[in-house]
């Protein structure tokens, strides 16, 4: 499908997508470029590319597909580091969690000539690191990509079609939307789960082997999101800061009228609450998204 695809970051999305470039033939040669050297040596070990390298000005060299995939923080300096020395003609795009200040902080750098097609893959878990990846990662998987305006249609069709190889379904959606979406449906829950995990932890009267001991499922799946990685959260919030706080704001008054609820006993105001959450619970099953962690962004089943 490409001849060189070059991945800048290797953890678990570069690894998953390095697994799923062999595994279905989709490139000829694969490079494979990370800062840390430790990182790189994993990667060598795990047998995920042919070229290995700790500069990504020389992995993108002669490569059609360029891939970041660095917390979202880094694509600035990335993208610095490599416009000098990408092919005229060739795809760049990248994997972040946010995307109207990925654009922001990569579109600056993008020399004339090359595809610059912002995406970001709706499948991932709480584990990081080039270890952690598996080819089957975006398999039933939504992708999204927010093209700029003017981008070419051919480069943009390619690298959907790569997507689907991986098994991907291909969306195209305006930056600020994405954001948005994205706030209330995967950061948000990120950061609700940071804060509780922090909330149990800090307890006095409870102690963490009784945590530990008692955590029933609904505490529990809150810690599998709160064991995500630290850097790409801490970079999440920075880098879609606008998008979480609108979202943030609108829960803690929702939250506000809970708690209203609870204290003035007000019976009706939870059941009817809860009786819809419920609804909503059970119309993401019909419509075929599976129920087991990690799920999020499955595309459901067709009838
Ligand atoms: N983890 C998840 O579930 C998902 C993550 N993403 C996005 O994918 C991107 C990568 O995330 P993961 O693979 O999970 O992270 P990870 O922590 O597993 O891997 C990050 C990689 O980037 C490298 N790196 C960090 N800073 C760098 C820099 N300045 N220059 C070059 N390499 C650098 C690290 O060495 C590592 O290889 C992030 O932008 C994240 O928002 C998107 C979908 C799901
Ligand atoms: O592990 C989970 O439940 C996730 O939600 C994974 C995830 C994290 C960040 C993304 O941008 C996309 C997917």
């Amino acid at each position: 499908m490409y001849e060189k695809v070059a991945l800048i970051g290797i953890g678990l999305i570069g690894s998953s997508l390095a697994r799923a470039i062999r595994q279905k033939g989709l490139a000829r040669e694969i490079s494979i470029a990370t800062r840390s050297a430790d990182t790189l040596a994993a990667a060598r070990e795990l047998d995920l590319g042919d070229i290995y390298t700790t500069s990504g000005a020389e992995a993108v060299e002669n490569a059609d597909l360029v891939i970041v995939s660095v917390p979202v923080g880094a694509s600035g300096a990335v993208a610095k580091e490599i416009a000098g020395s990408l092919k005229p003609g060739a795809t760049l795009t990248d994997v972040g969690s946010t995307k109207a200040s990925v654009i922001a902080q990569m579109e600056p750098y993008v020399p004339e000539g090359v595809h610059f097609i912002p995406g970001h893959p709706l499948a991932g878990t709480e584990h990081s690191g080039p270890a952690a990846g598996f080819a089957e990662l975006f398999e039933n998987k939504w992708c999204i990509f927010t093209p700029l305006p003017g981008t070419d249609e051919g480069a943009i069709d390619k690298l959907k079609a790569f997507w689907e190889a991986c098994g991907s379904h291909v969306e195209l959606m305006d930056k600020e939307h994405h954001d948005k979406v994205l706030a209330i449906v995967s950061h948000l829950p990120h950061i609700i789960a940071y804060n509780i995990v922090g909330t149990a932890d800090d307890m006095e009267t409870v102690t963490e082997s009784e945590i530990i001991k008692y955590s029933a499922s609904g505490f529990r799946d809150f810690t599998r999101l709160a064991a995500s990685d630290p850097t790409m959260w801490r970079d999440v919030c920075l880098h879609n800061r606008d998008a979480i706080l609108e979202m943030l704001s609108r829960f803690s008054e929702d939250l506000a009228s809970l708690q209203r609820a609870i204290r003035w006993g007000d019976g009706d105001k939870l059941f009817d609450l809860f009786t819809h959450t419920r609804h909503v619970r059970r119309s993401i099953i019909e419509a075929g998204q599976d129920t087991a962690a990690p799920d999020f962004g499955r595309v459901p089943k067709k009838d």
